[in-house]
């Protein structure tokens, strides 16, 4: 699914009007009836409800929205914000429609502000993806009031005062709503932690927008739902056998981590290879036999680090990275694993601290190899970068200056391209923020190398697959109890 900027969104809006055709005021109502078909899902129509409108389109669909769930019931009460001159058409006729229903309340100064009864449930619809400055005056203060309430609210589009696809300032006044209903695309400001509480959970609604205009649009982000992540899966054939699916090689363990070995490993087994081969210290051995007889292991010459390896050459994929220490001789062996291998890898954790700390090795990495940094790795790589959309823009720059693909590990991993593309992944949930999951993730994507998936597909859809075992996981365990071992455990790429 496409992400677009406000450009292209209000050029959207716009081409559906003219071509489909259909009326602005039309397409404001169709909106609008789409956020309440969710509303009345969510809500019972005993619950009170109050809504807030600016004077643009955004408000226009508050008036609308008000209009419908007073016509099903709901005790609705509507605010609007006069805070200009200039009100859209379409909210002017919306306030005409709404006349025959309800008589709108007028904010113009803080005293005109209303008690909120706890019970009612706030709509905002005070400003959308309009917004071209952050909001202030007699704005700001609406949006002070619904912040400092304990009332539920849900925004229209988007939260009030949020930018759709650059970053905010930190003092900017903008709502915290516990839901947002977005039109028919998601916005890339969703997929940037440091606005968590300014989206809250966010829902899709379909208001028709033409899809063939949306094909034509070009825009570098994405996200993966699930029609994309099934479309990339590759059925195995009937007449498979071992040798079809791939030798995977994961470097991985030392002494007391052995078990992000074990993880890594049995993620990628349990993820369809062929083969695996685990490299690891001495001291994990006998664990490694005992707790994964379905691998074949490589014993290094130290006890208790990854110094070593033999030749390469025969393996489909590596992986390199969970547990793997920093040491110097481990750092040698990584240096001289970047410079003979010659197939993608998969990059992880100590591998990845000890790039950072040697910066001549990133122009060895293999083209197309899959790093997959958590957000503090990937600055200890790149360098500070000064709020989420700026990191975004280093990590695709990076990914294009190395040729390498960077799994940004978070709430909604972002998977970015060598050529700058950005897929940001829908599946996960907190209870993977727990130790082993990111070995599980390199697992699972030095397996899907190893069948032969090109490196992007690799990695988009071993995120995404990772997300949804995670996500099984924590419907069946909850998800303060489940951990690494239930994300392999609920693994199923078919
Ligand atoms: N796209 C679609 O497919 C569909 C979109 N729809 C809906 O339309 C919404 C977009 O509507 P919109 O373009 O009228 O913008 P919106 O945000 O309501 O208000 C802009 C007004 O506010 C003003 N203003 C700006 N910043 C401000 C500030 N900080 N403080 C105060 N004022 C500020 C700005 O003034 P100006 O910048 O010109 O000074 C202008 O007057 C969209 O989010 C969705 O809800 C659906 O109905 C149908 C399908
Ligand atoms: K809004």
């Amino acid at each position: 699914m496409k992400i677009l900027n406000v450009g292209q969104i209000r050029d959207l809006d716009a081409f559906t009007i003219e071509n489909e055709p259909v009326s602005s005021v039309n397409l404001m109502e169709r909106a609008a009836q789409a956020f309440c078909w969710w509303f009345c899902n969510q809500f019972v129509n005993t619950r009170p409800v109050t809504v807030f409108c600016g004077q643009g389109n955004n408000g226009g669909d508050g008036l609308a929205i008000a209009r419908i769930l007073s016509q099903k019931c709901y005790d609705v009460r509507v605010y609007i914000i006069e805070h200009t001159a200039n009100t859209s058409a379409d909210f002017s006729e919306n306030l005409k429609r709404l006349s025959d229903h309800l008589t709108p309340f007028q904010i113009r100064k803080e005293t005109d502000l209303p008690d909120l009864s706890e019970k009612t449930i706030c709509i905002d619809a005070l400003l959308g993806s309009g917004l071209s400055r952050p909001a202030e005056g007699i704005m700001a203060k609406v949006i002070g009031l619904l912040n400092t309430s304990r009332n539920k609210v849900v925004s229209v589009d988007i939260a009030s005062g949020l930018f759709i696809d650059k970053s905010n300032q930190e003092t900017d006044p903008i709502i915290q709503p516990l839901f947002t209903i977005t039109f028919q695309l998601p916005k890339l400001a969703f997929f940037m932690p440091q606005n968590a509480v300014f989206v809250g959970e966010w829902r899709i609604v379909d208001i028709g927008l033409d899809t063939v205009h949306l094909l034509q649009q070009h825009t570098p982000y994405y996200y993966t739902d699930s029609a994309h992540a099934e479309s990339i899966i590759r059925p195995r054939n009937k007449f498979s056998h071992k040798g079809t699916f791939g030798h995977a090689l994961i470097i991985a363990g030392s002494y007391g981590k052995i078990g992000a070995a074990i993880l890594a490993g049995k993620a990628c087994l349990r993820s369809g290879v062929g083969l695996l081969t685990l490299h690891i210290p001495e001291c994990g051995y006998e664990i490694a036999q005992i707790s994964l007889p379905e691998a074949m292991v490589s014993v290094d010459v130290d006890r208790k680090f990854n110094t070593a390896l033999g030749s390469v050459s025969s393996y489909s994929s590596i992986g390199i990275g969970p547990g793997l220490g920093q040491e110097d001789a481990t750092a040698q062996m990584l240096a001289k694993l970047l410079t003979e291998a010659r197939l993608p890898l998969v990059i992880d954790a100590d591998a990845l601290n000890i790039i950072s700390q040697h910066n001549d090795l990133l122009d060895k990495i293999p083209a197309k190899s899959i790093l997959t940094p958590h957000p503090k790795e990937f600055q200890r790589l790149a360098g500070e970068t000064a709020n989420d959309f700026d990191r975004l823009e280093t990590g695709r720059k990076f990914a294009q200056k190395y040729n390498i693909i960077i799994c940004l590990k978070g709430a909604h991993t972002a998977v970015i391209l060598p050529n700058g593309d950005v897929h940001f992944n829908s599946t996960g949930n907190a209870g993977m923020a727990t130790g082993g999951t990111g070995d599980v993730l390199t697992g699972i994507i030095t397996s899907l190398l190893a069948q032969g998936y090109p490196p992007e597909h690799a990695a988009i859809l071993g995120v995404y697959e990772h997300g949804l075992a995670g996500d099984r996981a924590a419907s069946r365990k909850g998800q303060s109890a489940m951990i690494a071992s239930d994300v392999i455990e609920n693994l199923k790429i078919d």
